[in-house]
């Protein structure tokens, strides 16, 4: 058995505590942001590998995670559920690798559909934020996990300071800064604006909207309707110019929205990066691992990757510090 601390309580840094306590290991979280007031308290969140590559390493972790995912929706104590839903296309060629995660998919009935769009229907879990991640939060704390509010600096500091055997860095979009060796992460933008539900469960995301990208994912007691992805944008404000063109996508694609009451607002940074980081960071005197850069992911692939993290940090025999130059992650 090792000691791990974790940096970072959102979706990524709980899931990886998660695994790695149950894995044997005394963990311990800090973090300067609860999960709720994180970018992952924004997210929608259906389970969909959006921004983020298609890879075979990235699609084993959303199948692994779309699996775990429905079998907690077994328990309405946990905020999942499985839900059908439409992914909208209005172009050929459209990238559908991401089918092969999926138990079942079937072509969506041409009526219904925008003119000239195609659909693939399927079931996956919706995760309803605010109550999955205080109970996952819960399970992690029960699993003897110790939580400390603080703001890491620097990594070295962190080192200094903790007698841990190992760190795992899963700050989302801020770990690159924590890190330093990181140049191809950046911010994704998000807007988000949550309507009253008048009745609606199906979810549909049409990405290739003229107007932009856009989402409807109707929860129990609301519709987060998106969205924005702008990516390099650092602005975590909600804009009402956007707000406005939302609703009007949003109404066209499914007209039971209109005259819905806004039951809340809100727009965060997904860590978007040229590829998911998950593995060893070089440099350090320690076993520094890195796991973050899941743009419009973090829930899909959270199980996923808190289990290769766990793989890579065994409780009988914990890695050394890595020398070598860091390769950059998978
Ligand atoms: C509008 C919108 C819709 C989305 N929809 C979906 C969806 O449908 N499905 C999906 O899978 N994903 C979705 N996402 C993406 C998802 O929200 C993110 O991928 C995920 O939340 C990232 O989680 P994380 O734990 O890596 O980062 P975060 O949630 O940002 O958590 C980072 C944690 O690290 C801590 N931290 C950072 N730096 C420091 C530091 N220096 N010191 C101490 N603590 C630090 C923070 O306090 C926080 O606890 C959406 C995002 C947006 C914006």
């Amino acid at each position: 058995m090792g000691t791990v601390t974790v940096v970072g309580a959102g979706v990524v840094g709980l899931s990886v505590a998660h695994e790695l306590a149950r894995a044997g290991h005394r963990v311990s979280v800090v973090a300067d942001r609860a999960a709720a007031d994180s970018v992952s308290g924004v997210a929608a969140a259906i389970w969909f590998p959006h921004d983020v590559d298609h890879s075979a390493t990235v699609l084993e972790s959303a199948a692994v995670t779309y699996r775990r995912l429905a079998e907690l929706a077994g328990d309405p104590r946990t905020g999942v559920s499985l839900r059908g839903g439409t992914v909208l296309s209005r172009r050929a060629g459209v990238d559908t690798s991401w089918t092969r995660a999926v138990p079942h998919t079937a072509p969506a009935a041409p009526d219904g559909l925008p003119p000239g769009a195609t659909g693939i229907r399927c079931t996956v879990p919706l995760v309803e934020t605010s109550t999955y991640l205080a109970w996952l939060r819960g399970r992690v704390a029960a699993l003897g996990v110790r939580f400390r509010a603080a703001a890491v600096t620097s990594i070295a500091g962190l080192l200094r300071d903790d007698d841990a055997d190992a760190l795992v860095v899963a700050a989302g979009l801020r770990s690159a800064a924590l890190l330093g060796d990181d140049d191809v992460s950046f911010p994704i933008r998000g807007q988000v604006v949550r309507l009253a539900n008048p009745g609606l469960t199906d979810w549909i995301t049409d990405d290739d909207n003229p107007g932009g990208l856009t989402y409807v994912v109707p929860r129990r007691d609301d519709v987060v309707c998106g969205g924005t992805g702008d990516v390099g944008c650092w602005d975590e404000r909600v804009d009402p110019d956007v707000e406005a063109a939302i609703l009007e996508r949003v109404v066209a694609l499914v007209p039971a929205l209109a005259g819905q009451p806004v039951r809340s607002r809100a727009a965060g940074l997904r860590p978007g990066r040229a590829g998911v980081r998950v593995g060893p960071v070089a440099g350090h005197d320690r076993p520094v691992y890195a796991c973050y850069g899941h743009g419009g992911a973090g829930f899909t692939l959270s199980w996923g990757d808190a289990a290769r993290i766990a793989a890579m940090l065994p409780p009988d025999g914990l890695p050394g510090p890595v020398a070598a130059p860091d390769a950059g992650g998978q």
